[in-house]
């Protein structure tokens, strides 16, 4: 394996960020460039037809996506909407039964290995390697990612640090509570510096410091050209962080574009996503027997 301290390619990332020391800026980016918007680069994420079906449930009905890169990408959706297929089949984890799923221009069933060097996943439900220690975690996924072991070992405690996690790095995984696994997790993605980042509900059973931190490193992370792509519930918190949304309901998606495009004449994302999804419509119905009162 080759000396690649200060170098990407070969690790499949892009020019790391500030915050990881005396590396080089925003990858392609020049002055007055919006983040990622480079002449001629390829979107961050094209979708083409995308489909799946589960039995008689159509999951993914057909859905197109173009996601320019160096955006903070929100994927919103009702329950059952069809978030995490979506993103499940992005990432490869997951084949569609139909459809065109491109990253950075590569495509993901054609070319697996080319697109995985080039992105990191959080994925839902979040399987790690339990008995192992939240640094030894990091080691063996940068050794898997074929990152030099001086270059684990400085990343790993850099993103031990900054998301607060050193004082628990030699404890095992299966000890960690939700927010530190979201967070152990979360490192494990960005170990390799990738150019796009998927996320499917990275704050869901996160308590607010460690919810303020992993933001913190997410703005970091787009603020450099990476593109972060996360499925959410939480409306306000999409509304802040995202400068673009995708709005999925029943399978489809009924709205995409830049956030203030989504929001449109409605005060809120709130307002807008419940007017789009048609739940603005349906109320609490008969249940005219719960509550207080006599009985
Ligand atoms: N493996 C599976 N087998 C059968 N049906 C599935 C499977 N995975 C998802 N589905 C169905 O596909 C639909 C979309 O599910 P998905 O998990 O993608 O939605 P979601 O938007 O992520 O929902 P949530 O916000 O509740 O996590 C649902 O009706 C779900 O029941």
């Amino acid at each position: 394996m080759g000396e690649a301290h200060g170098t990407e390619r070969n690790t499949g990332g892009r020019p790391l960020p500030s915050y990881y020391g005396d590396r080089a800026g925003p990858a392609g980016r020049g002055a007055g460039q919006q983040p990622g918007e480079a002449s001629g680069a390829p979107p961050a994420l094209r979708v083409r037809g995308l489909r799946k079906r589960f039995g008689e449930q159509e999951a993914v009905a057909g859905i197109d996506l173009e996601l320019p890169a160096g955006h903070f990408a929100g994927l919103v959706g009702p329950n059952g909407a069809g978030k995490t297929t979506t993103l499940s089949m992005v990432t490869g984890l997951l084949r569609p039964d139909e459809g065109l799923v491109e990253i950075v221009g590569r495509d993901v069933w054609s070319d697996p290995v080319g697109v995985k060097s080039r992105i990191g996943v959080l994925p839902e439900g979040l399987r790690l390697f339990e008995r192992l220690s939240g640094r030894e975690l990091l080691t063996f996924t940068g050794r898997l990612r074929g990152l030099p072991v001086r270059d684990v070992d400085l990343r790993a405690t850099q993103l031990l640090d900054v998301l607060d996690l050193s004082a628990a790095q030699h404890k095992l995984v299966v000890d960690y509570s939700t927010g530190m696994r979201k967070k152990i997790g979360l490192a494990a993605a960005l170990l390799h510096n990738p150019e796009v980042l998927f996320l499917d509900e990275p704050f869901e059973g996160v308590d607010p410091v460690s919810a303020q931190v992993i933001r913190g490193v997410l703005e970091r992370y787009t603020a450099t050209g990476g593109t972060v792509v996360f499925s959410s519930h939480v409306m306000e918190l999409v509304e802040s962080l995202c400068d673009w949304v995708a709005v999925m309901a029943a399978g489809r998606i009924v709205a995409h574009g830049p956030l203030a495009e989504v929001r449109g004449e409605a005060g809120t994302l709130q307002d807008a996503f419940l007017s789009l999804v048609g739940a603005d419509r349906r109320s609490a119905g008969d249940l005219d027997w719960l509550g207080g009162g006599p009985k």
